[in-house]
Formats: C-alpha cells, structure tokens, sequence
C-alpha cells in the first residue's frame, strides 16, 4: 500500500483509519488493488470453467500456474501464461484489423464492428476490458459511448448476445421488490436507469435504450474508478411510442404503446422502492427520459433519493463551465457572464436545465437578489421547434415559461412571436449561440452567416446535440463561415479543423461525461444523503476553473478526454466538500460524518484517489461456500 503520511502530515490515528477502510475495501471489493504483495486475494466460491465463465473474475490466458491448479483449471487453458500486458497486445492486434481500411474518427465505417468486439471483451473478462478502455479511453469513448452507442441502441435487438443490468417491465407490476434480489451483487453503487424515451437526439428507441445506461457506466468504471461489480444498468420498460419498433417482430421490448399518467409514475416509484429498500445508499442516475418526464421526476424524488438527472442537471453544469470558459477566452473576467446575449434552441430537458442553471448563476454573480435574477433572465432569447419563444404563445410549456420574452422586448428587438432562428440571430447578434435542440443541420448557413454580426469579440458556437449526425453544426462549418476567431464546442467529438497558415480550430467535446461520473463519485464518498443544487454548482465550478488561462485563450475550454480521470477526481473532491459544508455528508463505510469534516482539502483528494478502483487482476483463492 502507498504510504501517503509523507507527503501530508495526516494525523496518526486518521492515517490509521483511512489505511483500515483501504483494506476492508478491498475484502469487500476485491479488484480495488494491485496483487503486489501485502494485498489480500480475493475469495471465490466457484472453480473450473465457472470461473472462466465469470467476467468479474476471469482472466484467461493470465491465469498464472498456482492459480490454475488452485482453481481446477489445469488443462482448460492453453498452457503458454500470458501476462496481462501480452493478453491486451494480442487483443489490439485483432481490433486493430479493422483499422486499416478505416477513416478514423467518429465517422468510422467499422465503430460498430470495434463495438462488438469490445463487447465481447466486456462479457468475458472484465478487467481486461476496462485496462483496454482507460488505457485508450480518446481512441474508445466513441466506440462505447457517444456517438457509436446511438448506433447501438438502433440496433440493439439485432446486436442483443447476452443481458446486461436489469430489464423491469409494465409486466414486472408489483414483483420489483422481489426482483432485485436477482441482481447477483450484494453491493450496487451506482444505477443508470433510462425508459428509452429520448435517445440522445435519436427519440424512443424503447427497451433498446439500455445501451446507453451501459455506456454511461463503461465511464462511471472508466472516469470515476467505480468498481464493475458495483454498477448496475437498468432499462424500465414501459413500452414504445416507436411505431417502427412496434412493428417489429425481432424488437425485444414490450410491444405496446407507452404508459401513460398515473400508471407510469406507478411503474417509476415501485422501480425506486425496490432499489433503494436492497441497496439503500445507491445513487441513481435518471437518463434520456423524454423531457415531460424528466423534470417531474427530478421533482417528484429529489429531495427523497440519492438521485439526478443527467441530461437536466449535468448537461447544465458542463455548460455553465463551457459559457465561463467562453467569457474568459474573450480575456474578459468571469464575472461579465452576466453580460453574455445567449441565444438557446431547443427547451427540452436539457435546453431548460442550462437556461435555469445560466440564469441562476449569473443571478449569483449579480449579488443574488430577486432584481438580480430577474435582470438575468433578459439575457436569453429562446428558440423551439415554433420558433422564439414568447409571452404570446398559446399553451407555453411550464418549465418554458420563465424564458417567454415578453412581447413588447421582443418587438424592440424587431422580433415576434415563432420568430425564425437566422431572424432572432441576426437581430440579437449573441455572444453564444448554443444548440440543444436535437436538429442536425439546424445552424445552417444562414444562420452562420448571421452569427457573424455578433457584438461579440469571440463569439462561442455549441452545437450540444448528439449522436455526431444531430449536431447543429460541423466545426467546418462554424469555422470557415463565422471565421477563426470563435469558440467551438459540440456534444459529440470531432476532430480540430486544420485552418491553414498553421493555424488550428479547437474542437471542444462539451458533454455531460465531465460532470456525472464526478458527481456520483462524489455523492458516493461523501455519503450523501441527497445531491443538491449546491453540490452540482460545485461540479460546474470545478470544471470551469480546471482549464488554465493560457489553454483558455487558446480555445481550449474543456479538458481532452484522455484527463477525464483526473478531471472526475477533481469534481468528486469538489462535490464531497460541499456535501461537507451543505452539512449533508453522512459518511462512506467506516468514514464517518465527523470524521469526513476534518479532512483537509489534500486529504480530501487522497481519500477519493484511494477509493478508485483500477482495472489490475487480484490473486484468486478458491473457498467452499
Ligand atoms: N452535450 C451534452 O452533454 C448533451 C446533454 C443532454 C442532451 N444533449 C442533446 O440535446 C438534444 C436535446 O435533448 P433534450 O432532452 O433537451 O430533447 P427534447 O426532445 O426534450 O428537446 C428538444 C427541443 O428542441 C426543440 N426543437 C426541435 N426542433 C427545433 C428547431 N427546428 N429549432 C429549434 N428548436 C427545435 C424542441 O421544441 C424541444 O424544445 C439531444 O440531441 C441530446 O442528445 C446533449
Ligand atoms: O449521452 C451523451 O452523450 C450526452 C447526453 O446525455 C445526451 O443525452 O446526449
Ligand atoms: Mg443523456
């Protein structure tokens, strides 16, 4: 075990006590650590090819001799001991093949080939698959994770090989107490749960919506070092509005049309009763559920569970980081946030859960009086799929409301009621022009060309919708029409675009992976009781304040994906602080509360670095039940 009492003077009897939870960690999750001496092995209960079936505790070819003898597995195996880095340079070559007629990038013609063989990985040694993918996670995250992932979910009826999480179905009525039993974990930190209802930009793909709850918690293990045996993807089916799904004989969800009212909030408590009675300090991570849905059951639980929504609270998070970065990419303090024209298209869940955020925080940094929250909200100009939104439109979405201009500000402006994006564009001219709004293409031209009349010096582009096909924009685009000198940041990755002259455009990947995989890490360690609106402002703070000034002025306002390690470290540490301050820390296994309040912020850091587990096989010792 490291021994970090060097480097920050910790107390003797917390050294003590932070080492004591590091082993106990690692009886209960035995892959936490390295199998260097001192570790203590793992203890299972099966042998022979049970143990070679077990993706939690098979590894192949790297079965050392002891071990094979000890686990009855002499003779299953071909005899050459491989060690873990030869087993990943023989997978690499196979994967690699179909690199070679490739265009890389998140077009490639081969993602969906490099993801089934990756998921085949994932369901016969799990170890090694995440080594693949933290190892590689700039050139994988595509594959596993969006885009590729939409592509996933299309077809996830045809790709379907073996189940992965759970499934509860309008069928499953009154049997999910029981069911999650059937979960073979003991321990289940972390759920991803979707109904399927908003895939990405790619709309109701039903029960075939569990792959994003998978790929989400591919960078919960990845990103935030949540162990594998302890993450849980969950689809609640509750049927399809898909007509095209609902025609299908292979499709393996329900085939009828979705629940509806009461009976689908029934559908959602008994889910939540059931995971949180077996597990009662998992976190619950809601997402794409269809916007009517999103924000009733952030309501309806949160203040009740260890639960967000993802698409609601994390988009807005790693949007407010991106505005700021935008701010000061214009060498101006963050503190003009206030000043920005921002124009969003789209108001679903998560347009509105970056409006409210923006609005929230650049009341805070207007002194956080009702006049301050109220002037925030002129800041806006709203665009959905009826044009702009104003005070003059007929059955105003709730959540929509706070955003309507009144009329008389929009006739000011030259604007009307469905005013056309290029109209409001040209007639604001915003500093940010962001897109949310799932409308591939919709930053058109036009609008582009409107773009260029922006008061601002540097004026931010975000086209925010996914899959790679949904995005408002290409950074092509935005770039060689609006001109260098802008800021650019999309949902999905692309590459830098080569300006000529040397010059590059930076292409920032401005999506929620920043933020969740921190925030539940977080929430986690700390023991929160709930995830409030405080700690989520903690995440987004800590993001904006990650980049230097240096990489700001240069474009760059989000990390690369391959720190996205580090960056979930720092967020995680941020989110236990301010549980700590909010007063919500109840503590982490034998951490308690008290104990939590006194850790400095270096030891803060350690204490979530120490609780990561990293992807390294454990010695495995045989024990009868
Ligand atoms: N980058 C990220 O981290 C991130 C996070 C969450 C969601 N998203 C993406 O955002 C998109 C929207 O998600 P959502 O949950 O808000 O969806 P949603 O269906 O709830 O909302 C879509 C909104 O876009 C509006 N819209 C449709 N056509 C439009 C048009 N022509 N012009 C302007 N607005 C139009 C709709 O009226 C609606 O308000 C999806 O593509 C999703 O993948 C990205
Ligand atoms: O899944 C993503 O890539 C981001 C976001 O949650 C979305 O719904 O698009
Ligand atoms: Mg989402």
């Amino acid at each position: 075990m490291r021994n970090f009492s060097h480097k920050l003077k910790l107390s003797s009897a917390l050294l003590k006590r932070l080492q004591h939870r590091v082993t106990a960690g690692n009886l209960n999750s035995p892959r936490c650590f390295t199998t260097t001496e001192g570790h203590r092995p793992t203890i299972v209960h099966k042998r022979s090819l049970d143990i070679l079936h077990d993706p939690w505790f098979n590894k192949g070819t790297a079965f050392s001799m002891t071990e094979r003898d000890r686990l009855d597995l002499r003779g299953l195996l071909p005899p050459n001991v491989m060690s873990s880095k030869q087993q990943i340079e023989r997978f690499m070559v196979d994967l690699k093949r179909l690199e070679v007629n490739a265009r890389d990038g998140p077009s490639d013609p081969n993602a969906l080939a490099k993801w089934r063989i990756l998921n085949r990985l994932h369901d016969r040694n799990e170890t090694m698959y995440y080594k693949v993918l933290i190892d590689n996670i700039e050139e994988y995250a595509p594959i596993v994770y969006t885009p590729t992932v939409g592509l996933v979910c299309q077809n996830y009826s045809g790709l379907f090989r073996r189940p992965r999480g759970m499934y509860f179905s309008a069928e499953d009525r009154g049997e999910m107490m029981s069911m999650v039993y059937n979960w073979p974990s003991e321990q289940v930190d972390m759920i991803v749960v979707t109904d399927g209802s908003r895939i990405l930009g790619l709309g109701d793909q039903g029960v075939q919506g569990i792959g994003i709850a998978i790929g989400k918690l591919d960078l919960y293990v990845a990103a935030a070092g949540i162990n594998p045996q302890r993450v849980l993807p969950v689809m609640i089916d509750v049927g399809t509005n898909n007509e095209k799904l609902l025609a299908d004989p292979l499709y393996l969800g329900l085939q009828q049309h979705r629940l509806e009212g009461d009976e689908y909030i029934s559908v959602i408590d008994e889910f939540m009763e059931a995971v949180f009675t077996r597990w009662p300090h998992v976190i619950v991570q809601f997402e794409d559920f269809q916007s009517k849905w999103a924000f009733k059951l952030l309501q309806r639980y949160r203040n009740t569970y260890r639960m967000f929504n993802d698409d609601v609270q994390g988009t807005a998070g790693v949007a407010i980081a991106g505005l700021l970065g935008a701010v000061r990419a214009q060498g101006r303090p963050m503190i003009d946030f206030p000043k920005m024209k921002i124009v969003v298209a789209g108001a679903g869940s998560a347009g509105i859960g970056v409006l409210n955020a923006a609005r929230k925080t650049m009341a805070r940094m207007l002194g956080n009086t009702e006049i301050a929250f109220e002037s925030a909200r002129s800041q806006f100009w709203v665009v959905d799929a009826n044009g702009l939104i104003t005070e003059a439109r007929e059955n105003i979405d709730l959540e929509a409301r706070p955003f309507a201009r009144k009329v008389n500000e929009a006739d000011r402006q030259g604007l009307k009621e469905g005013a056309s994006l290029v109209d409001v564009v040209r007639k604001v001219k915003p500093d940010v022009l962001l897109g949310l709004s799932a409308v591939g293409g919709l930053f058109s031209k036009e609008v582009l060309e409107a773009l260029k009349e922006s008061t601002s010096t540097r004026p931010a582009i975000f086209p925010m919708s996914n899959p790679t096909t949904n995005a408002e924009c290409t950074p092509e685009e935005a770039f060689s029409i609006v001109g260098e000198n802008i800021i650019f940041a999309s949902g999905s990755p692309f590459k830098n675009v080569d300006l000529g002259n040397g010059h590059v455009g930076h292409c920032n990947q401005g999506n929620n992976m920043y933020l969740f995989p921190g925030i539940g890490l977080g929430t986690l360690l700390a023991g929160a009781r709930i995830i409030s609106d405080g700690m989520l402002q903690a995440a987004a703070e800590c993001l904006a304040a990650y980049m230097t000034e240096e990489e700001v002025l240069n474009g760059i306002i989000y990390p690369p994906i391959s720190r996205i390690r580090d960056i979930t470290k720092e967020v995680a540490a941020a989110v236990i602080k301010e549980a700590i301050e909010e007063d919500l820390a109840e503590g982490y296994r034998d951490i308690d509360s008290r104990e939590l309040c006194r850790l400095n912020q270096e030891e803060i850091n350690t204490f979530v670095e120490n609780n990561m587990w990293s992807p390294e096989y454990p010695t495995l010792i045989y024990k009868n039940d």
